[in-house]
């Protein structure tokens, strides 16, 4: 598993925004742009109004590239996939709060299958909802977009509710790293990582359509490291 706390800012980039026909170019390219993780939005058109893919993207995710997988679940009741998605190869599995009734088990049973365990918060959700699960996750997301779909524009608010629960969680002394989802790109990098992510992800910004994703992660990384 890997050592959340070890690379950080670190860099998830989703493939939400790649070209699903040459998918294992799209990796290859994450590997030799720098990438930490490989984000992958799992979304079931209930949870979200968009449906993206499954285990079968996430196996194939597996097979083609050595890069962590940072498995975001958009979907309802999360608990009743999570082993399969560990048998798929994700490292990291993240279920949202608003998905799931029972967190502290969902949360147990992720670490049971022997995955890191991530609890994601909607821009509208407030922080208590993760107060009490914080001392037993590995990472809290925040999304700075109502999540469903990529390309959308960050919410400057939600990045309040960053600075709020990095101040928590470090007050606290706790080893949980904030990851930060949805419209990050490389203008407003800085001020995400200002704010107190550890992970930044990045969909449309390091899939540019006609560019290079090599390049976009290059400046994505030197504009983090400026911060
Ligand atoms: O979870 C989600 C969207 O729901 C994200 O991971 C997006 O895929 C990020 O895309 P950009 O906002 O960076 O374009
Ligand atoms: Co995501």
């Amino acid at each position: 598993m890997p050592d959340l706390r070890a690379r950080r800012p670190a860099l998830s980039p989703s493939i939400l925004n790649a070209d699903f026909g040459h998918l294992a170019e799209a990796f290859r390219q994450l590997e030799l742009g720098g990438a930490d993780y490989v984000h992958l939005d799992v979304m079931d058109g209930r949870f979200v109004p968009n449906i993206s893919f499954g285990l079968p993207v996430v196996e194939a995710a597996r097979r083609a590239t050595s890069l962590p997988l940072d498995v975001h679940l958009m979907i309802v009741e999360p608990e009743r996939y999570i082993g399969d998605f560990v048998a798929a190869g994700a490292s990291i599995v993240t279920i949202h709060a608003e998905a799931c009734l029972h967190l502290h088990r969902a949360v147990r049973q992720i670490h049971e299958t022997g995955a890191l365990a991530g609890v994601a918060l909607n821009p509208a959700t407030p922080l208590t909802a993760v107060e009490e699960i914080l001392p037993f996750v590995d990472l809290v997301l925040i999304m700075t977009v109502d999540p469903g779909f990529g390309g959308q524009a960050l919410i400057p608010a939600a990045l309040r509710k960053v600075e709020r629960l990095r101040r928590l969680i470090d007050e606290l002394g706790l080893p949980a790293v904030i990851e930060v989802d949805g419209g990050v790109k490389e203008s407003n990098v800085a001020a995400v990582i200002r704010a107190g992510a550890d992970v930044v992800v990045t969909g449309s910004a390091a899939f540019p359509p006609g560019g290079s994703t090599v390049e976009a992660l290059q400046a994505l990384r030197r504009a983090m490291q400026g911060s």
